[in-house]
């Protein structure tokens, strides 16, 4: 199709639709390309407010990772393009929107769903991670569900070649960080592996193992990596929740090891 030559999009080839999402930076809108047809996410940000919070060099990080890559599980950045003030990243649309509204539609999720999301993350992170990509910042509101109900992790505005000794100002949730990443220790992509048993725990019960009122507390129970279950969670979830919430990295269980833990194979073949 005859798009701009030199391959650049402005903000006219496209319609823009109902709003998706706020973030930070700037707000997410539903579009369409308009020759040829065709549904993107379109996250608009206002080069003022990432100038001012310096993360510029942050976002061309996000931009050159998503670049290369491709995966079912893993959300689409098709390209971006700017103008004077803003810029604009063309995402692949998630029709369900967020996980994290699914959770809090539902409080907490069955050990079959969850065992299937957890597959599909352990898919995606295993992609990433084999092209030394660590996403840093897995939590429900950065994994979205697409038409057929599947997850794609999004969001690698955190995102960073490993290893990384980057002691980037942390901001927003602790619940997710490993000990290595709280004590500001040298991390690789470990902490993704972390994140994934934060995130099996959270989906069952309907919040993180480690939530507490105020920060000092949560980065103390993180530390102290105590895990209490619900006695309505099953052995071989707590057997794999267990696994992955290893204090010491090199012990968490690999995300290859992951996707045929009894829990995952039992409950996949399930819902065959
Ligand atoms: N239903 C939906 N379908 C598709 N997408 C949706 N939402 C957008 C999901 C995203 C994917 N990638 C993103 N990336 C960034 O936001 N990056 C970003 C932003 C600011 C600063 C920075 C940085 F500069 F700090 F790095 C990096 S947001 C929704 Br809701």
């Amino acid at each position: 199709y005859d798009h701009k030559k030199g391959g650049r999009f402005s903000l006219s080839d496209f319609d823009i639709g109902r709003p998706l999402g706020r973030g930070k930076f700037g707000s997410v809108y539903l579009a369409r390309l308009k020759n040829p047809e065709y549904i993107v996410a379109l996250k608009i940000l206002f080069k003022s407010q990432l100038q001012s919070a310096r993360v510029e060099h942050q976002l061309r990080r996000e931009i050159e990772i998503q670049a290369h890559l491709k995966h079912p599980h893993v959300l689409r950045m098709h390209t971006y393009f700017w103008d004077e003030k803003k810029i604009y990243l063309v995402l692949e649309y998630a029709e369900h929107g967020e996980l994290f509204r699914q959770l809090q539609d539902r409080g907490r999720l069955s050990e079959g769903r969850t065992a299937e999301y957890i597959y599909q993350m352990a898919d995606a992170l295993s992609y990433c991670h084999k092209k030394n990509v660590i996403h840093r910042d897995i939590k429900p509101e950065n994994i979205l569900i697409g038409s057929d109900g599947e997850l794609k992790l999004s969001d690698f505005g955190w995102s960073v070649h490993a290893p990384s000794k980057r002691r980037a100002t942390l901001c927003g949730t602790l619940d997710y960080l490993p000990p290595e990443m709280v004590n500001g220790k040298p991390h690789g992509e470990h902490v993704d592996i972390w994140a994934l048993g934060v995130l099996t725990y959270e989906l069952l019960v309907g919040k993180p193992p480690f939530e507490c009122d105020d920060e000092s507390r949560t980065k103390r129970r993180i530390n102290k990596g105590v895990i209490e279950f619900p006695r309505y969670i099953s052995n071989e979830a707590r057997d794999l929740i267990t696994r992955l919430l290893k204090k010491k990295p090199e012990e968490r269980l690999p995300l290859e090891e992951v996707m045929v833990h009894p829990w995952i194979v039992k409950n996949l073949e399930k819902r065959k």
